[in-house]
């Protein structure tokens, strides 16, 4: 599949210029920047007479939009964006959300052209081009597709199923034990590390641990700061199992749900309903292992102490690997830093399956030289 303009078939110019190209390279960089979580990754940049004005990316939930941020830049430069051509990696929204629709801003702004890399997959926020063209926007969609998909491969996987976006978080000892035998575990790693946790927590809807953690742990699961001050954005605190919540525990302290259930599928489908985006998975074992196993963890972020514990709980003492063929794989989805003394490693799962197939015509191939 070629790049799709609104101009008749029959017209032979390029779908994007050299230009664009860069500017869809410079967007995509952009977008990787981000945060995950229930909102895709996803970067602009405005070209005017022959120059890129600025680059914009969504820096996650509740934050501008890619498309505003980069207006916003190109406005604060003292340029005009009126008759500009803007480079999006994701179509431009047309619903109201926490933000604004950003095809009627590119609208107000007087953008003349949208070249986007794909079409957006979210039901409530599709229908953006066809708004623009309504209002005598050029659209062009797919330069840039694939890389637009695969930066997002696991956000539109979540869509599809209609579930929300998984992070899962462990703190494990450098032989992947998350307590001691006796069943101990705090802490395990350091204050820096623990403080990572916690702002994890204030990007997630929900914060959801086994009963057997809430057992052992008693934990809080509210989000709060270096001085145990609660941080703006709490979670609902979702705990997942048969025996009771005891009555004095701490979680209840929040807001609280308990799903009498041991099926990640039906936990997720039941958040969903209660309008979770976004689900931080804290553990412990059974449950960590059960979310990897229905491979419903999207992000898996491993706080590494410099510690060993011997024969402690594992971290995944559930899953099911009998021989090295059934390995789960993760691969790198961002740096990794150093917070203390601890390592913090970012994964996203390995594909089980390729890659669909690139369905645009790859990035500079699809250009003209500038006018
Ligand atoms: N370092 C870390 O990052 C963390 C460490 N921990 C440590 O982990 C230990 C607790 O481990 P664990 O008991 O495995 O904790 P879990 O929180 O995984 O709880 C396990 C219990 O949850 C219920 N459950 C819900 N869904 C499932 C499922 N799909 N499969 C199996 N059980 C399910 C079962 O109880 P029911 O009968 O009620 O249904 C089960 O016994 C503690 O020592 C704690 O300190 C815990 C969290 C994080
Ligand atoms: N042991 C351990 C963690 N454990 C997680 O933190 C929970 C306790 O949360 P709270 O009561 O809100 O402070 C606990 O039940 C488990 O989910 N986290 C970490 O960052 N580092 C650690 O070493
Ligand atoms: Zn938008």
């Amino acid at each position: 599949m070629s790049p799709q303009t609104d101009r008749g078939a029959g017209q032979a110019r390029p779908a994007v210029t050299r230009l664009e190209a860069r500017a869809m390279d410079l967007a995509l960089r952009a977008a990787a920047e981000g945060v995950r979580g229930a909102n895709p990754l996803v970067g602009a940049a405005i070209i005017h007479d022959g120059r890129i004005l600025a680059v914009g990316r969504h820096r996650g939930a509740g934050t501008p939009h890619a498309e505003i941020d980069a207006l916003r830049a190109v406005r604060e430069r003292g340029e005009d964006p009126r008759g500009a051509t803007a480079v999006v990696t994701l179509e431009p929204c047309n619903h109201t959300g926490r933000t604004g629709p950003c095809a009627r801003a590119l609208v107000d702004a007087g953008i003349a052209r949208v070249v986007y890399a794909m079409a957006d997959p979210h039901a409530v926020a599709s229908g953006g081009a066809v708004r623009l063209r309504a209002a005598g926007v050029e659209t062009v969609e797919g330069p840039g597709a694939g890389r637009a998909r695969e930066l997002n491969e696991r956000w539109l996987l979540a869509t599809a199923q209609g579930r929300p976006y998984v992070t899962a978080k462990i703190a494990q000892s450098l032989d992947g034990r998350v307590a001691a035998a006796d069943g101990t575990s705090q802490w395990i790693t350091g204050p820096e590390a623990r403080r990572s946790g916690h702002a994890l927590r204030a990007r997630a809807d929900a914060v959801l641990v086994g009963t057997g953690t809430v057992l052992a742990d008693d934990p809080r699961l509210t989000a709060r700061d270096e001085h145990d001050a609660p941080l703006e954005h709490q979670p609902l605190h979702v705990v997942m199992g048969a025996r009771p919540v005891p009555a004095g525990a701490a979680l209840r302290d929040g807001p609280w749900v308990r799903i009498a259930d041991h099926d990640p599928a039906r936990v997720l489908a039941e958040l969903a309903d209660r309008g979770v985006g976004h689900v931080l998975v804290e553990g412990g074992p059974s449950v960590t292992s059960a979310f990897i196993g229905a491979d419903l963890v999207d992000t898996l972020v491993v706080h590494e102490a410099p510690l060993m514990l011997g024969p402690g709980a594992g971290a995944t003492d559930s899953l099911t690997v009998g021989t090295l063929g059934e390995a789960v794989h993760w691969r790198l989805d961002g740096p990794v830093r150093v917070l203390g003394g601890d390592l913090e490693i970012t994964l996203r799962p390995a594909p089980r399956r390729p890659l669909a197939a690139e369905p645009s015509t790859p990035l500079g191939e699809a250009c003209s030289p500038e006018s």
